[in-house]
C-alpha cells in the first residue's frame, strides 16, 4: 500500500480504528414522520454522530401500516385509488419539504417508479410479494434521509438491509452471521454515513424478508454485533424504561441502567419499549458483542437516556413492575418430554410445567400452538390469563421483595406465583386482566424506595475527611439515605469517580490509591450524564473557583450542600443570579454550616421568616475561632500560640487570618442577613480587621511562622479590657429599625456577665429579635466550629435533602402526553 492512498480506497475490513468505534443509531417510525420530526433528527446526528457510525431508519410515520393495509385491501380484491393516493401524498410531502429541488425531483422521480412497482406487486400476488411491499416503507425514509443529510451534513448514502443481511430462517430471524457480515464489509464506504433500512432482511435465496414486529430494533442490534459496535442508541418517542408503563402508573421512575438480564426479561415479560429480540444480539447467541443499549427520546434530548449493558450493584438494585393481558393458559396431556421440550423452544412461552401440562402463551399464539397439538391428535384447554411481574436483578431470592409483592396482591386472586428460570423476576399468574389499580398498587409496593442518589464530596481535608468517616454509619442507619451511593471523591487536583459507587469504608484510601488528575470540564461532563435520579455534591473546599461552578451544577439540576461560604456570601447579582438558577432546575441549595457550624441557626430563621416573622435584629458571636481564643486568653499564653492550637484543633479556616480579619464572621452576619430576608451585600457590613497591615500580604506558611507579630496587640487589648473589669469579643449586629439597616462586625469590649462573654470556649451564641422575640429574644447557642459538629450539620443538610429528594415526583415525558 502506497502512502498516497485515501481512506477511501483503504480496505475497509482492515480499518480496525473504524470497526472499534463504530455506534449504532436507529430512528423509529414516530421520530420520522414529519418534516419537523426530520428535522430533528439531523440535528441529534449532527451533534451524536460520527462519519463512521450507522443510522438504521424505520419507515416514516404509520407508512408500514398504510402499505400493509394496501395489501389487504388487495387481497380482498377492494379498490386501492383511496389509500395508493394517500401514500403518494406523505411521501411527496416529506420529500418537497424537506430537500431542494433539484433532490426533491430526483427523489420524487425514483418514488414514482417505486410506486408502479408496487402497484404491480398488488395485482400480481399480494401475499407473495408482501415482505417486498412492506420494505418499501424503509427504502423510502432511508433514501430520504440520506439525501437530507447529504444536503445539510455530510456525504451520505443509503443501503437496502437486503444487500448484505441473510437469515438462516424466516421464522425465528436467525441470523447467517458470518455471511452477513462479510456482505456488510463489502457494501460499507469510507468516509460516508451510511443510512440503512431497519426491519428488512433476505433468505439464502435472495427472497425479500421481514425481521417481524419492532424488526427495525432487532436490526439495530443486528448490526451492533456485526460490527462490534460499542452503543447502540434506539432514538425513540420515549426517554427511557421506567419501573412500569408511565401511561398507567405516574409515579413509575425512570430506570437509568439495567443491566443485561434484567432488560432481557422485562423485554420477555411486556415492557412496551425493550422487545425480547432486540437485546438477543447484543448479550446472546449472534456476536455476544459487548455493545450497551441506550433507549433516549429524539423529541427531547436532553433527557438523560436508559442504557442497558453490564454494570456493577447499584444497577443491580434497580426494581419494576410490569404486565402482560392477552394471554393463555393452555393444559394439555401431551405437553410432556420431548413434546414440550420443542413447543418450548418454537413457542417460548412466558410459562411451562411439564408437572401440569401446561403453558402460558400469548393469545397471538394459540392459533400456530393449536395447529402444532392437533398434529398429535392431543385435546387442549384454553384459559385467558394475565401476569404481573417484579422484576430486577436475582429479585426471586430477595424475601424482602416477595413478601411485599404477595402482600400488594393479596386481595385478588391469584392461580400462581413462580419465578423466572434465572431469578430475575417473580411472576403472578392471574384469572383476570391485569388493571390500572393492581399495577399501581403492586409498583408502589415494590418500588417505592427505590429513587438512587448520587453522592459527590469535594475537599477532602480537615471537615471532608470526618464528614467521609461518619459516612458508612449514616447509611446504614438512616432511611432516608437508603438509596444514597457515595460515587464521587474531589480534591484540588485530582478526583476518583466510579458510577457504580465507592466502597464507603475505603473511600479515602481507595482515593489515595486510585484518584486521578481531572479538569472542571471533566467534571462537568461526568455530571452532565450521570445514571442517578438525583446527585448531590458536598462542597467542602474553602475554594471560591470551586463555588463558582454552582451556576452550572444548578443548569444541571444537580444539588448542592456547601460548607463553602463563598457562593453565599457572594456579590448581589451573582447570588441572586444562583438562588434564581437553583429555583429554576429545582436543585436544591442547602449551606446550615455555613454559619454556626452544625448550630440550626440557617433553619431557625428560614422557619420564622416562612411562617411570617420579621427578624429585626441579629447580634451575636459567629466565629468559634475567636470564642475559642477570647475565652482561653489570659495573657499567660503567647496569642500566637494560642492560634496555633486553633488551628490544630480544625476550628479556624485553613488560612486563620480568614477568621482574625473578621472576613469569615462577615460572611456568616452577610448569610444570615439574608436568610432573614434582607437585601445586603458585604460591603454593606462594618468589618474590623484584627491582622496587622505588617502580616496581611504573607501566604500562609510564611503568616504563621511570623504570627507572634499578633501578640503585642492582643496583649494590650487584654490589658486595657482587664483594666476596667470588662473582656474582649468580637461580635457580629445586624439590625433594621424603619427600613434603616445597620450591620457590622468588630472587637468590643463587654461586662464580664454579659450573655456574649460566658461562653464555653469556641461556642457561638445568635441572639434573635423578631416582631414574636421582641423583649426575650430567641437564642441558639452551642459549639460554632470543629470537626465533628461541622461534619454532623453536613449529615443533617443531607438527610434534609435526601427526605426531599425521595418524595420527589417525577414528571414522565412522553411525547403525545406531555
Ligand atoms: N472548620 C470548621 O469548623 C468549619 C469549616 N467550614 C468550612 O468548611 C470548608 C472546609 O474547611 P476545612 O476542611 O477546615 O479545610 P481544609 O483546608 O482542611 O480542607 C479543604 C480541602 O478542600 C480541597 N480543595 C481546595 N480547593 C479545592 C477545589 N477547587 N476543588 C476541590 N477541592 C478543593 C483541599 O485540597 C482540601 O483537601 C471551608 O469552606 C470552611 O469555611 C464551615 C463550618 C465550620
Ligand atoms: N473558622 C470558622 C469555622 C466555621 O465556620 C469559625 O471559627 O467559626
Amino acid at each position: 500500500m502506497t502512502q498516497t492512498n485515501t481512506l477511501e480506497q483503504l480496505d475497509f475490513a482492515q480499518n480496525n480504528l473504524e470497526k472499534h468505534s463504530v455506534n449504532i443509531h436507529k430512528f423509529g417510525g414516530s421520530s420520522l414522520a414529519t418534516p419537523e420530526c426530520l428535522e430533528r433528527v439531523v440535528s441529534i446526528i449532527c451533534r451524536h454522530c460520527q462519519l463512521n457510525d450507522i443510522i438504521v431508519v424505520s419507515a416514516n410515520g404509520k407508512t408500514t401500516d398504510l402499505l400493509l393495509s394496501l395489501q389487504q385491501l388487495a387481497l380482498s380484491g377492494e379498490p386501492l385509488d383511496t389509500s395508493l393516493a394517500l401514500l403518494s401524498e406523505q411521501q411527496t410531502a416529506l420529500i418537497y419539504a424537506l430537500l431542494n429541488a433539484e433532490n426533491a425531483g430526483r427523489l420524487a422521480g425514483e418514488f414514482e417508479q417505486d410506486l408502479n412497482r408496487l402497484v404491480a406487486w398488488l395485482a400480481e400476488d399480494p401475499a407473495v410479494f408482501e415482505s417486498d411491499i412492506l420494505a418499501l416503507g424503509e427504502i423510502w425514509s432511508a433514501r430520504l434521509l440520506s439525501a437530507l443529510l447529504n444536503e445539510r451534513i455530510c456525504a451520505s448514502y443509503y443501503l437496502d438491509a437486503r444487500d448484505f443481511l441473510v437469515i438462516d430462517n424466516p421464522r425465528d430471524c436467525r441470523v447467517d452471521n458470518p455471511v452477513s457480515k462479510a456482505n456488510l464489509q463489502n457494501c460499507r464506504r469510507g468516509q460516508k454515513l451510511a443510512v440503512i433500512t431497519g426491519f428488512i432482511c433476505k433468505d439464502h435465496a435472495g427472497n425479500s424478508c421481514t425481521l417481524g414486529r419492532n424488526g427495525s430494533d432487532y436490526s439495530a442490534t443486528i448490526f451492533a454485533s456485526l460490527l462490534s459496535a460499542k452503543n447502540v442508541t434506539l432514538w425513540t418517542d420515549v426517554d427511557g424504561i421506567y419501573s412500569a408503563d408511565p401511561r398507567v402508573v405516574p409515579s413509575a421512575r425512570k430506570l437509568h441502567r439495567l443491566p443485561n438480564a434484567v432488560a432481557r426479561e422485562l423485554g420477555r415479560l411486556g415492557n412496551p419499549v425493550l422487545h425480547k429480540k432486540t437485546l438477543q444480539p447484543l448479550t446472546g447467541s449472534i456476536g455476544g458483542a459487548a455493545s450497551h443499549l441506550h433507549v433516549a427520546s429524539s423529541f427531547d434530548v436532553q433527557a438523560a437516556a436508559t442504557e442497558i449493558g453490564e454494570f456493577g450493584q447499584i444497577a443491580r438494585q434497580e426494581l419494576s413492575v410490569t404486565h402482560l393481558n392477552d394471554l393463555l393458559l393452555v393444559t394439555c396431556e401431551a405437553l410432556q418430554g420431548d413434546v414440550l421440550a420443542d413447543i418450548v423452544a418454537e413457542f417460548s412461552p412466558v410459562y411451562s410445567d411439564q408437572k401440569s401440562g401446561q403453558l402460558v402463551i400469548l393469545a397471538s399464539q394459540q392459533k400456530a400452538l393449536t395447529d402444532a397439538l392437533a398434529v398429535l391428535g392431543a385435546q387442549l384447554t384454553v384459559t385467558p390469563v394475565s401476569l404481573i411481574a417484579a422484576v430486577g436483578y436475582q429479585v426471586a431470592l430477595r424475601l424482602d421483595i416477595y413478601g411485599r409483592f404477595k402482600r400488594a396482591l393479596k386481595n385478588d386472586r391469584v392461580l400462581r406465583f413462580f419465578n423466572s428460570e434465572e431469578q430475575h423476576s417473580i411472576i403472578a399468574l392471574l384469572p383476570q386482566e391485569t388493571t390500572p389499580e393492581l399495577l399501581n398498587k403492586v409498583h408502589h409496593e415494590i418500588v417505592k424506595d427505590a429513587r438512587h442518589i448520587g453522592l459527590v464530596v469535594a475537599g477532602l481535608g480537615n471537615i471532608g475527611q470526618r464528614f467521609l468517616e461518619l459516612l458508612p454509619g449514616q447509611l446504614s442507619r438512616i432511611p432516608a439515605l437508603e438509596n444514597v451511593h457515595l460515587v464521587g471523591l474531589v480534591s484540588s487536583k485530582k478526583a476518583l469517580i466510579q458510577p457504580d459507587g465507592l466502597e464507603v469504608n475505603s473511600a479515602l484510601a481507595d482515593f489515595s490509591a486510585q484518584a486521578t488528575d481531572y479538569t472542571n470540564g471533566e467534571l462537568l461532563d461526568w455530571l452532565k450524564h450521570h445514571p442517578y435520579d438525583e446527585m448531590i455534591l458536598v462542597d467542602i473546599t474553602p475554594s471560591e473557583a470551586f463555588s463558582r461552578l454552582y451556576g452550572e451544577f444548578f443548569d444541571l439540576g444537580i444539588h448542592v450542600i456547601g460548607a463553602n461560604k463563598w457562593a453565599a456570601s457572594a456579590g448581589t447579582d451573582i447570588y441572586h443570579e444562583l438562588k434564581n438558577k437553583a429555583g429554576k432546575s429545582g436543585s436544591l441549595w442547602l449551606g446550615n454550616t455555613t454559619v454556626g457550624a452544625g448550630l440550626p441557626v440557617n433553619y431557625a430563621l428560614d422557619d420564622l421568616l416562612g411562617s411570617g416573622d420579621q427578624i429585626t435584629e441579629i447580634s451575636g458571636v459567629f466565629s468559634g475561632t475567636l470564642s475559642w481564643l477570647f475565652e482561653h486568653y489570659d495573657a499567660q499564653k503567647p496569642f500566637s500560640v494560642l492560634l496555633k492550637e486553633a488551628l490544630a484543633q480544625g476550628i479556624t479556616e485553613p488560612d486563620p487570618r480568614e477568621d482574625l480579619s473578621g472576613r469569615d464572621v462577615q460572611r456568616k452576619l452577610l448569610i444570615l442577613a439574608r436568610a432573614a430576608g434582607f437585601e445586603l451585600s458585604l460591603e454593606d457590613i462594618n468589618c474590623q480587621n484584627l491582622v496587622p497591615e505588617s502580616l496581611q500580604e504573607l501566604g500562609t506558611e510564611a503568616f504563621l511562622q511570623q504570627a507572634a507579630g499578633l501578640d503585642a496587640y492582643f496583649l494590650q487589648q487584654y490589658q486595657q479590657a482587664n483594666e476596667k473589669n470588662a473582656c474582649i469579643r468580637y461580635i457580629a449586629r445586624f439590625s433594621s429599625q424603619q427600613g434603616k439597616v445597620k450591620a457590622g462586625v468588630s472587637l468590643e469590649l463587654l461586662a464580664v456577665e454579659h450573655a456574649f462573654a460566658n461562653l464555653t470556649p469556641c461556642d457561638n451564641i445568635f441572639q434573635i429579635k423578631s416582631h414574636w422575640y421582641q423583649d426575650n429574644p430567641l437564642i441558639i447557642r452551642g459549639p460554632g466550629a470543629g470537626r465533628d459538629v461541622t461534619a454532623g450539620g453536613l449529615h443533617s443538610d443531607l438527610v434534609t435533602a435526601c427526605r426531599q429528594l425521595v418524595n420527589k415526583q417525577h414528571q414522565v415525558t412522553l411525547k403525545g402526553i406531555n
